[in-house]
């Protein structure tokens, strides 16, 4: 049962725990005695692929994913593309071309351009954006499969100019990759495409195995495994950000639809046992409505047990003085998903000030965006919304420095070059400005 708690009560230790749930698995044990602690599991994963490349690779997913592969069956086939088609239907392929046109327009919209300013004395800067050479996108596949991840990581890419990109994502029963994530990312122009989730797809895309290719930067949400895993490699390759387990935060006030508060909720918590659910409303009694609905919501839920079990570790509802002291509990848990199921939702929109995405309104459902709004799916989690953003095509993108002076304007910064230089007492670098201001004269 989703637990309902007053302003009150120990509100902020209980936002802090669920906020930052994924940096407790760092060193915490499982339940299960067997299993190493996740961050330790995800380390020597990380070691073994470093060391023996498919040979751990193939090791992990007998392990992880219970599949014995040869390392030649890792890379789908063209042939395995090609029928994916076959077993779509025409809405599901109308659906994801929807999708790809909508989330391309809005990703070719903030497209950072290079730039150069001509300034006095022939001073030339500017910035020159270029895109990485590869990237390695990462769709789960653990506990469902996410066609419209592919499609959230892919188009940005594509956008950016990426020459080559890769997908790894893992087989759910058998060895067969879903249909519909196959179709996405041939509809978003990806065609390498290999069979390997968790931690051990991480690893392949940052060191490099025998079939697999080392990448430089390597994007996508996933579960804890997966998350630990791209925090440890960051530095060896670069990530966009941890995107995972999911989390919504929803404002409500006494406006609010408890049903449709409850299924959003729900939506969330369906992710993943570490997905987090939180409500934080004025009126206590919408939040004894939500809670009666989240349960019978759950009665004949598919994914019950796992929905379940987020719901009473990472689920809470807050009863509230005021919206106000909503928005500054939310800055401080600084959501993944933040819903306002408000009045006038864009009254608060000024004081928010950490949110992954924001939803306005009662006919903005979280799953708008997940799906085909345009903005990227793949959002910071677990409080990194405070200091990080949405994948987009800027992931993909770095910027070179462009410097370029003039004798005359050498010429007059020569002295302050040389006094701050001087003062870091690096002789070289004064002496390469006064030498070449000393023969223009
Ligand atoms: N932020 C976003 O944009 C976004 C989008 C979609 C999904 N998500 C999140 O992605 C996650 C998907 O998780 P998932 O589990 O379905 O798929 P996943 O692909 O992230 O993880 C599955 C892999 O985890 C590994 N694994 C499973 N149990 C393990 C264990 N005990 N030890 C070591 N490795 C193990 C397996 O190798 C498996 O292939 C969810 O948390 C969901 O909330 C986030
Ligand atoms: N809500 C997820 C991000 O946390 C994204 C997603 C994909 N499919 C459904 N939902
Ligand atoms: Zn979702």
């Amino acid at each position: 049962m989703l637990r309902i708690i007053t302003q009150q009560a120990n509100v902020r230790t209980e936002l802090q725990r669920i906020c930052e749930r994924v940096q407790r698995a760092e060193g915490e044990r499982t339940q299960d005695e067997q299993l190493l602690h996740k961050e330790a599991t995800v380390r020597e994963v990380l070691q073994a692929v470093k060391r023996q490349g498919d040979k751990a690779v193939l090791h992990y997913i007998a392990e992880f994913d219970h599949q014995t592969l040869q390392p030649e069956e890792l890379r789908v086939t063209g042939s395995e593309l090609d029928a994916a088609y076959q077993q779509v239907s025409k809405d599901l392929l109308a659906a994801i071309q929807l999708a790809c046109r909508q989330i391309e327009a809005f990703h070719r919209q903030r497209v950072p351009k290079s730039w150069v300013h001509f300034g006095d004395d022939e001073v030339v800067l500017g910035k020159r954006y270029t895109p990485v050479d590869r990237a390695g996108l990462y769709v789960p596949g653990g506990r469902a499969s996410y066609p419209s991840t592919v499609l959230m990581n892919a188009i940005p890419a594509k956008v950016a100019g990426v020459p080559r990109i890769l997908m790894v994502t893992p087989a759910r029963g058998g060895k067969t990759i879903n249909s519909a994530v196959l179709v996405a990312a041939q509809e978003a122009g990806i065609q390498e495409i290999y069979r390997i989730g968790g931690a051990q797809a991480i690893a392949a895309l940052a060191y490099g195995t025998e079939t697999i290719p080392k990448v430089n930067v390597i994007t996508g949400p996933g579960n804890i495994y997966v998350t630990l895993a791209k925090k440890l490699v960051y530095g060896t390759v670069g990530i966009d950000s941890l995107a995972g387990p999911s989390e919504v935060l929803i404002i409500a006030d006494q406006t609010a639809n408890p049903v449709h508060v409850a299924t959003d909720l729900l939506a969330q918590a369906e992710h993943d046992p570490m997905a987090a659910a939180i409500l934080l409303t004025t009126d206590a009694g919408l939040a004894k409505k939500v809670q009666v609905a989240v349960d019978r919501q759950l009665v004949d839920h598919p994914r019950r047990i796992d929905t379940e079990k987020a719901i009473a570790h990472y689920g809470l509802i807050v009863v509230v003085e005021s919206l106000e002291a909503a928005v500054e509990l939310s800055n401080e848990f600084a959501p993944e998903h933040l819903e306002l199921e408000i009045k006038d939702p864009w009254s608060l929109i000024s004081q928010i000030r950490h949110a992954g995405a924001i939803f306005l309104g009662y006919s903005t459902p979280e799953a708008v965006g997940d799906y085909l709004a345009g903005p990227n799916h793949t959002l910071p989690t677990s409080g990194a919304a405070r200091y990080a953003s949405g994948l987009g095509v800027e992931t993909f993108l770095k910027h070179s420095s462009i410097i370029q002076y003039s004798p005359t304007a050498l010429n007059k910064v020569a002295n302050a070059i040389d006094s701050l230089a001087t003062s870091e007492g690096l002789t070289s670098h004064a002496d390469s400005v006064r030498r070449r201001v000393q023969e223009a004269e």
